[in-house]
């Protein structure tokens, strides 16, 4: 697997890589004063050379996550912590990473690109959106959708049957109890929108 992105995020998908005994092929980062990264050489910006692994976009912010997505021409793959409790009847698309003791339930999709961080639990019939970021600890109930884009913060907790919009923020420790408009940034018990982030 090469990763895009020598960050924080990229080490804990490198563990993750690591358990599922996938090696880490290679590492690329903008930054040229990143040189290595958990003991592997970050080998500097990608330049469009035909790569024989397949690529996680290691990189937390899911607008640059997305932007990156949409201009690679590359094979994508999956990194899956072998603690996350993922249904049968759950599907994940390609790109997206489920870190360590998250659960993911029945007849939920999951887009692509996102990321299901550490012990956030999403439960049954959920549509997730591409380069959706759920943040560690979070809660979604049953039926809830999350638009493409969107960041859930860490321990927020989504109520059943709710809809999210595109490219919203959800803060964290945030009880969301209504539907949410796209572009909002919502924070608090109840969640309370403070912001629209149309223009950002
Ligand atoms: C492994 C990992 O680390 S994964 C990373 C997980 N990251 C997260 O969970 C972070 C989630 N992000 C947040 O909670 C952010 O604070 C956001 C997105 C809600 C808001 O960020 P910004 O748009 O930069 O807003 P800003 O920091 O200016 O705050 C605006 C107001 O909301 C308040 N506020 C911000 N976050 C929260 C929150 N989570 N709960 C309650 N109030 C909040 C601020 O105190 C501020 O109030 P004020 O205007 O009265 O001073």
């Amino acid at each position: 697997m090469y990763l895009f992105g020598a960050s924080g995020h990229a080490k804990v998908i490198m563990d993750i890589l690591k358990s599922m005994a996938e090696p880490v092929t290679g590492l690329f980062d903008d930054n040229p004063a990143v040189k290595e990264l958990n003991g592997v050489a970050v080998s500097g910006k990608y330049s469009g050379q035909e790569l024989d692994a397949d690529v996680i976009i290691s990189i937390g912010d899911n607008n640059i996550r997305s932007k990156i997505a949409n201009q690679l021409q590359v094979q994508f793959g999956k990194a899956i912590a072998q603690s996350a409790s993922i249904s049968n009847s759950a599907d994940i698309a390609e790109g997206t990473v489920v870190m360590q003791g998250a659960i993911i339930q029945a007849s939920t999709h999951i887009g692509k690109h996102a990321i299901i961080n550490t012990r956030a639990s999403i439960d049954h019939d959920c549509l997730i959106g591409s380069f959706v970021h759920i943040s560690p600890g979070a809660v979604l109930c049953g039926n809830v959708q999350v638009g493409v884009g969107t960041h859930i913060g860490a321990g927020a907790i989504v109520l059943p049957n709710l809809k999210i919009g595109k490219w919203c923020k959800i803060g964290a420790g945030a009880v969301v109890t209504r539907d949410i408009p796209d572009f909002s940034t919502a924070v608090g018990n109840p969640a309370k929108i403070i912001k629209s982030n149309q223009n950002e």
